[in-house]
């Protein structure tokens, strides 16, 4: 589509009379990767939550896909990974292929009218985060880097254009994190889904996004990664409100 998949305009929010976004302005264009950064309480959750239809906007406009989101009913375009996927205990008696057969269920309705082209759609989803030879097991007993690859799975298994994850890296040790991220830039670049990734991890984000939104109320900042790396430490401090540096990772 010509035009933004996702155009914010004017947009601002508040929880009773405590304002959490204001007159928000952001633009996703098809195959971006976007990550939203910001100090905690800086609204990130929120605006999440607003482009997931969870809550209304209450001054401006969001569009989706060119249509307004109170209009916007293809659930199966926008696809979510949470934090707190990452929280099946061990012996949780689902399996992976049941786990990512779950994300199609919001376009079947029933586990029994699934057909054979869904459970090659389930069988793909698991291939393309390379969790194939874990197909039969449950997932509780996975590692959760490994869960959270399946979260991936199931959120990918309906074919959504964008994917929001949000913080999906909490408690994953780091090696696995930067395979996560390798795994987030394949869904990227190779099966074109355009990503909204919120993370506190500033040098994660610049290393693999390539834009990136600040958020603390209001945007402090909307544009490329390269541009973002031109920010200096004093200017960054400003917009979360404390000290802060850019440790940036090299490619
Ligand atoms: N349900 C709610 N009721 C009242 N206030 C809320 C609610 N949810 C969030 N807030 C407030 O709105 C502001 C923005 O919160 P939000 O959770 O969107 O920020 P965040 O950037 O996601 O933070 P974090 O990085 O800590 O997750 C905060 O001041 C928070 O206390």
């Amino acid at each position: 589509m010509k035009g933004p998949i996702v155009e914010i305009k004017n947009l601002s929010y508040a929880y009773e009379d405590k304002i959490a976004l204001h007159d928000i302005h952001i633009d996703i264009h098809e195959g971006a990767f976007l990550g939203l950064i910001g100090p905690n309480g800086g609204g990130k959750t929120t605006l999440i939550k607003l482009l997931l239809g969870l809550i209304t906007p209450q001054q401006g406009s969001i569009r989706v896909f060119g249509q307004d989101i109170k209009q916007f009913k293809d659930a199966n375009k926008i696809g979510f990974v949470s934090q707190k996927s990452n929280a099946f205990n061990r012996g949780f008696p689902a399996t992976v292929k049941e786990v990512v057969a779950t994300g199609l269920t919001a376009k079947v309705g029933y586990f029994k009218f699934f057909t054979k082209k869904d459970h090659q759609k389930v069988i793909e989803a698991i291939e393309t985060v390379g969790m194939s030879d874990y197909i039969n097991q449950n997932i509780g007993d996975l590692s959760g880097g490994q869960q959270q690859r399946i979260f991936i799975a199931r959120a990918i298994v309906s074919d959504p254009k964008l994917l929001i994850l949000d913080e999906p890296t909490v408690g994953i040790d780091t090696e696995h994190v930067q395979r996560f991220y390798q795994l987030l830039n394949k869904l990227n670049q190779e099966n074109k889904i355009t990503l909204l990734l919120v993370s506190h991890d500033i040098g994660t984000v610049t290393k693999y996004a390539n834009g990136v939104a600040c958020l603390n109320k209001v945007m402090h900042f909307h544009g490329g990664t390269n541009e973002f790396e031109n920010i200096s430490d004093q200017q960054l401090s400003q917009f979360y409100g404390h000290d802060l540096s850019l440790v940036t990772h090299h490619h």
